[in-house]
């Protein structure tokens, strides 16, 4: 079940990230501002497994964030492949969006929409040909879901759920999958075996996945760990 059927699934090879002295900070509500990613420099190879690791706080989520154009830096520049990303027009950033891939802690399916629909929720306003379908189709029986196609969510364990989740994020053909505390939710058993279908997508495809964890033991699967102090990465992050 771990191991996705050869279905052409990405057909998009992982790119490289450069994050170079990004900084991002927050304005809080006393209207002193907190410092979440602080002139942060750092290098993420194309096509590897990647883990981010750091304390609560410490600003994990901002970075992918960043990564991700769901947020901007307030300072620096962050290349994905050849683009620079800080740069894009707003179209640009909508179709580089659609590149990447997101996975979650709370896996943020929608509830009154069937599996299928799920997976296939990334492409809202773009036509849902048979392709498509038949694209959900194989990326369900990748993640060992092909049976509960027209289940909703809450018919879902929470493991099947973060699996449709992944399934969801592998539609738009991402070159860059991030996934935030992916197995947070999850007991220690299906965490484990969601760990495993990601690495094996993830090896399989090509893609460029970075990971925020706390847990150690996923963090050491990983072929590389960037740990961050107070938005900040450690030396050996570059
Ligand atoms: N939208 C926001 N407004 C204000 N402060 C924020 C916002 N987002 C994040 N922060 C703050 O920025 C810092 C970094 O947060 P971030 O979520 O990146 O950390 P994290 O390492 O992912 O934490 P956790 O492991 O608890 O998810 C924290 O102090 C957080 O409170």
């Amino acid at each position: 079940m771990t191991s996705a059927p050869d279905t052409g699934i990405s057909e998009r090879t992982g790119l490289a990230v450069r994050v170079e002295h990004v900084s991002k900070s927050y304005r809080l509500g006393d209207g002193s501002t907190l410092t979440a990613a602080d002139d942060v420099t750092l290098h993420i190879e194309a096509g590897r497994f990647t883990c981010v690791v750091g304390a609560s706080g410490s600003g994990k989520s901002t970075l992918l964030h960043l990564i991700g154009a769901i947020d901007r830096p307030d300072a620096g520049t962050i290349r994905v492949g050849e683009q620079d990303i800080t740069s894009l027009s707003r179209r640009a950033l909508a179709d580089y969006r659609a590149g990447v891939g997101f996975v979650f802690q709370q896996f943020h399916l929608i509830p009154a929409l069937t599996v299928t629909d799920n997976v296939l929720a990334p492409l809202v306003g773009r036509k849902i040909s048979d392709d498509r379908r038949a694209r959900a189709h194989d990326l369900l029986e990748a993640v060992g879901l092909a049976d509960r196609k027209t289940a909703l969510p809450s018919q879902l364990s929470g493991g099947q759920q973060q699996r449709v989740a992944i399934a969801r994020a592998l539609i738009g053909r991402p070159s860059v999958l991030l996934a935030d505390e992916p197995t947070g939710n999850l007991d220690s058993q299906t965490a484990a075996g969601v760990m495993q279908l990601l690495v094996d997508l993830q090896h399989e495809h090509g893609t460029t996945l970075v990971m925020a964890t706390h847990d150690q033991g996923i963090a050491r699967s990983a072929e590389r760990i960037i740990h961050i102090t107070d938005g900040r990465p450690h030396s050996e992050a570059i």
